[in-house]
């Protein structure tokens, strides 16, 4: 059985204030515990606790220094940070808020005290979790935002830029959509939007592909480390299935419901760096192409001819 208590990672050189502190928390929250900074980082890239309480004078390296290396990391640095510790200057104190830290306990600590501490804080962050969640999804299908998408699309060129890795981008519209709406209304719409967004999602399946609502009834999938021919393929095995549902679509020149699709591919040599915004440009023009050449099909970029962009 999955534990769904919220995460705790205890820091300390000290086993007795591991142990007090798991006694203390261990009803409400699972522990994980550490006894030196570099295992603490080890640990929190890997668990991603909920929060992190953090002894300063570790030794190997200090607190302070594991608190900096976790707010530098893009993976870490929302995860709160509480000093527990015996310096308790005023600069000690200042230092590590600071450096990002949310609080801090002096020891000896009252458990009591801790325990409610900890508790405000981890119902904090669930609230920050939640709107940072909801903030990155549209509502209507539960699929990735804009927003999301374009930061998902930064970090994935950065990758791809380093590793010199394929990456292909799917422009997915919905086809003569306004006469859809005004024919069966905008509740059947936004079913049909729905619909559509399921079939993206079991069309682009692998862990890294992702798929997002890029606005109105436009769709945008990225794959990651693909070929064009993977790109193609994906893109054509989506717009068959959403051919097969055959959903009416009186509006429309083939009876139902259908989808036009563009694909832009780039990969970049050694030294190169792909431009975000032509190659969103381009999957762009490649579905302006699947529009005009009649609805209902797949465009790809001239693999042949085209360059990969670069800036
Ligand atoms: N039901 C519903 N409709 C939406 C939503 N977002 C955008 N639309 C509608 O999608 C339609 C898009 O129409 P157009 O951009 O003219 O394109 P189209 O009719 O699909 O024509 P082609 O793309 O050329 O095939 C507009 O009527 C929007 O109102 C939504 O969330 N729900």
């Amino acid at each position: 059985m999955t534990n769904l208590k919220p995460k705790i990672l205890v820091v300390d050189d000290e086993r007795l204030n591991i142990r007090l502190l798991y006694e203390g928390l261990r009803d409400e929250y699972q522990i994980l515990a550490s006894s030196t900074g570099m295992d603490a980082l080890r640990i929190a890239n890997t668990e991603l606790p909920d929060l992190i309480l953090l002894d300063i004078g570790l030794d190997d390296i200090s607190g302070h220094d594991v608190c900096t290396q976790l707010k530098s990391n893009e993976l870490t640095k929302n995860i709160p940070i509480i000093f527990v510790t015996a310096q308790d200057t005023y600069e000690d104190e200042l230092k590590g808020l600071e450096l990002g830290a949310i609080d801090y306990f002096r020891k000896p600590f009252s458990i009591p005290l801790v325990r409610v501490r900890v508790r405000n804080q981890i119902e904090l962050k669930r609230k920050t979790d939640m709107l940072q969640y909801l903030s990155s999804i549209d509502g209507l299908t539960g699929l990735a935002n804009r927003r999301q998408f374009d930061e998902h699309l930064v970090n994935t060129i950065r990758y791809a830029d380093r590793q010199h890795r394929g990456l292909c981008l799917l422009m997915i519209d919905i086809d003569r959509f306004k006469q859809y709406n005004d024919l069966y209304g905008h509740v059947r719409g936004d079913d049909a939007l729905k619909v559509v967004s399921r079939v993206l999602t079991k069309g682009a399946g692998r862990p890294m592909d992702f798929v997002a609502r890029f606005g109105g009834e436009e769709f945008i999938i990225l794959l990651t480390d693909s070929s064009p021919e993977e790109g193609a393929l994906v893109a054509e095995k989506i717009r068959e299935q959403v051919e097969q549902l055959h959903i009416p679509h009186e509006g429309c020149e083939f009876g139902f419901l259908s989808v036009s699709v563009g694909v832009a591919y780039t990969k970049p040599d050694i030294g190169e760096h792909i431009d975000e915004r032509a190659f969103v440009e381009h999957a762009d023009t490649c579905l302006y192409f699947a529009k005009e050449s009649g609805r209902n099909r797949v465009i790809c970029e001239n693999f042949e001819l085209h360059r990969p962009i670069k800036k």
